[in-house]
């Protein structure tokens, strides 16, 4: 073992040493359960200590960077974990937080100069770094030390890559990973960005969009502890499937509570109305999948998913506010009558500022009030009770003509006004959840349960300008990272063609725009077969790079055999390729079905992912092209890339573009008789 290993084996013991002797003290004091609001303070503090050094023991950092401020002469060796380890008795820090603002410089330092700042809570520090050291501890053994950086020894250079390759070398398992050791610097500043902003984040395939929205929610949460809570954050992604894959981030980062969800579930569960009956999720999906192309169905959806109909709704509920009173006297006996202009008064201007039911139900108490007092001042007993009933039934009649709508019943009402053709048998779909939400908030208000501090939305280039409009009225700091790829949109009919439809809708010093082009996730053989495909329909969208992580070439094989063995033989081969997890992506769903019946039958037994799934389990899976966004796999095999499958169009361009993309190591794509037109630069370049 050489000298920096040896001393570095040694720090690590002293550190699991301390670690030990700091989870025995706490292990001998006993939980609080009683009421002094002092002592409960102090057991929270102890169990996330307890908590923090669990999450330590096994590993406690994953790198040191030695740094000595300006101001000081001194040179402290800093041990960067994912959770901080107080020092013993008050002593420096044994490990620190990677979201403690010093912890930044080990990200972005990449070692030009020796100069590097960060920026502290009240001051930018400026100092000198002499060495950054990337350490691997698996377990408690150390296994890896590399030198990124030694300050003077330019042999070091460029060796951080060598540490990022070495993780992007390995198989991945069936869930997204945390990535604290090996955060990029463009990574780190989207992570580290100011909270009040909304963040859209443009990235290429596997550059990390998921992953690094998930690392800011754990670094907002530290950074601004008292402000905001886990509770009041939430994660949008397109369906359960993809929230399982990447439901192991935020535990792994010591991070719990938030809100992990969909757009659908989470507007349904708001508007709580059995009554809005939505196609099941997997038809949903599949329909607008499958049925290609923008189609004049789309056109429709287009109008409905937009900003303009978000502002032609508001138009019509203006109007229905100020229509929807009853423009009549309340008349409660002979002679005695509460003016109609009094009842506007109360409704206009008295309760304004509540929401419309809301409303409705203060000015009916207060016509019950007045009733109430006009009938205490009848003075003979006879008429009093025949006049109280006349007043009520008076006051049930009014009631009855000022009708309290549903969400629903006042949406088809607008519906027909806005879009001339509404089917008669007009069924409510995905789109009309954001619309129908809108109208809710302004019948019943919106509590302080259903806002956020935090608002993710990943693959936003399928959410609609009238979604993002929607949350942003659940968010009022105006605090989102709204992650995506334009070239990724392959939901025919929806979502957005350019970021400005989404940043417009916030001022200019709230928008934030990222752009991550580095792929981390491919080997370049897969990535540059990928920009081959989609390079035409690019647009101003810049194309993806490579990190330096050559691999086997993709294969494009016409079928010999019949699809079975010929999968069977593939997969058989990925699998000698040490790939763990395996992906058959078809073009359709019924494609999916057909060959993992086939397998079945062959006795290969496969995972089927369809729209319906809730979970992913890794392994073998066969998947239809439009499930596999956001998801990875060590391999990939693209089935029947014929011309009639995958034609020659922007969509379908798109399409194949997700689909190679999910590849880590190995890419094969096979086709009947003759192969998709899309593929003809992609194979030209593979036989160079
Ligand atoms: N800095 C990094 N260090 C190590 N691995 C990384 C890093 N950044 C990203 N990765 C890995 O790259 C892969 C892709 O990450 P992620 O799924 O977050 O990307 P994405 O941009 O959301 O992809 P897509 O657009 O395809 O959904 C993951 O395996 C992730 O762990």
């Amino acid at each position: 073992m050489d000298d920096v290993k040896q001393h570095e084996s040694r720090k690590l013991t002293e550190t699991i040493t301390t670690i030990n002797e700091q989870q025995q003290a706490l292990a001998q004091i006993p939980r609080y359960y009683g009421k002094d609001i002092v002592e409960q303070a102090l057991d929270d503090q102890r169990q996330q200590q307890r908590k923090r050094l669990e999450k330590a023991a096994p590993s406690p950092y994953f790198g040191r960077l030695d740094f000595s401020p300006e101001a000081s002469k001194s040179t402290v060796p800093l041990y960067i974990g994912k959770a901080g380890v107080e020092g013993a008795d008050g002593k420096d820090p044994l490990v620190i937080d990677w979201r403690a603002p010093i912890a930044s410089l080990f990200y972005s330092f990449t070692g030009q100069s020796g100069t590097a700042s960060y920026e502290a809570p009240e001051e930018t520090i400026t100092g000198t770094v002499h060495l950054k050291r990337n350490i691997a501890i698996h377990e408690q053994v150390l296994e890896r030390v590399v030198d990124s950086y030694v300050e003077g020894d330019t042999a070091s250079e460029g060796a951080s890559d060598d540490f990022l390759l070495y993780r992007l070398e390995e198989s991945k398992d069936h869930r997204l990973r945390d990535i604290v050791s090996t955060i990029q610097s463009e990574q780190d500043a989207i992570i580290r960005a100011e909270r009040e902003k909304a963040l859209v984040i443009q990235g290429v395939p596997g550059s990390g969009k998921t992953t690094v929205a998930l690392h800011r929610l754990a670094y907002l949460l530290y950074h601004y502890q008292d402000q905001i809570k886990p509770e009041k954050m939430v994660v949008f992604a397109p369906n359960q499937m993809f929230l399982d894959y990447i439901s192991e981030v935020l535990p792994e980062l010591g991070v719990g509570d938030i809100q992990q969800t969909t757009f659908r579930d989470w507007a349904l569960d708001l508007l709580d109305d059995a009554s809005i009956k939505l196609p099941d999720p997997s038809r949903a999906i599949q329909q607008r999948f499958e049925s290609d192309h923008e189609t004049k169905a789309h056109t429709g959806s287009r109008y409905k998913e937009s900003i303009q109909f978000f502002h032609d709704l508001e138009g019509l509920l203006d109007d229905y506010e100020n229509t929807h009173l009853p423009d009549k006297d309340l008349r409660a006996w002979e002679g005695t009558h509460l003016s109609k202009e009094t009842i506007r008064d109360w409704y206009e201007r008295e309760y304004r500022h509540y929401p419309l039911l809301k409303r409705r139900e203060r000015v009916h108490k207060r016509m019950k009030r007045w009733i109430e007092t006009e009938h205490h001042s009848i003075r003979e007993m006879d008429p009093r009770n025949e006049r109280k009933k006349q007043a009520n039934k008076q006051l049930q009649a009014f009631m009855k003509s000022w009708k309290r709508p549903t969400p629903l019943q006042l949406y088809k009402q607008f519906l027909s006004t806005l879009i001339k053709e509404t089917p008669r048998r007009w069924q409510a779909s995905n789109e009309d959840l954001a619309p129908l939400l809108l109208i809710y908030h302004r019948l019943s208000g919106m509590t302080s349960d259903s806002r956020f501090d935090h608002i993710v939305i990943d693959e936003a280039q399928d959410f609609s300008p009238i979604q993002t409009a929607i949350l942003q009225q659940h968010c009022p700091s105006n605090s989102f990272t709204i992650l995506g790829d334009l070239l990724q949109n392959i939901v025919p009919g929806r979502g957005i063609t350019g970021w400005e439809e989404i940043l417009d809708q916030f001022s200019e010093h709230q928008q934030g725009f990222y752009q991550l082009d580095r792929s981390y996730r491919s080997t370049m053989e897969i990535i540059h077969f990928a920009n081959d495909i989609i390079h035409p329909f690019r647009g101003n969208v810049k194309p993806a790079e490579p990190v330096f992580r050559s691999g086997s070439p993709v294969k494009v094989t016409p079928l010999r055999q019949d699809s079975v063995q010929q999968t069977i033989q593939s997969l058989h081969e990925l699998q000698s390729l040490d790939c763990r997890t395996v992906a058959v992506i078809t073009r359709t769903e019924e494609d999916a079905r057909i060959l993992h019946q086939g397998l079945l039958n062959q006795g290969l037994a496969t995972h089927l992912l369809t729209p319906g799934e809730s979970s992913y389990q890794g392994g073998l899976s066969i998947v239809p092209i439009y499930l596999v966004k956001g998801l990875e796999f060590d391999g990939a095999i693209l089935t029947d890339v014929d011309p009639d499958r995958y034609p020659e169009d922007a969509f379908h361009a798109r399409l194949l573009y997700v689909g190679c993309t999910r590849a880590l190591h190995h890419l094969r794509l096979f086709y009947r008789e003759e192969s998709s037109p899309l593929l003809a630069k992609a194979i030209n370049h593979t036989k160079e």
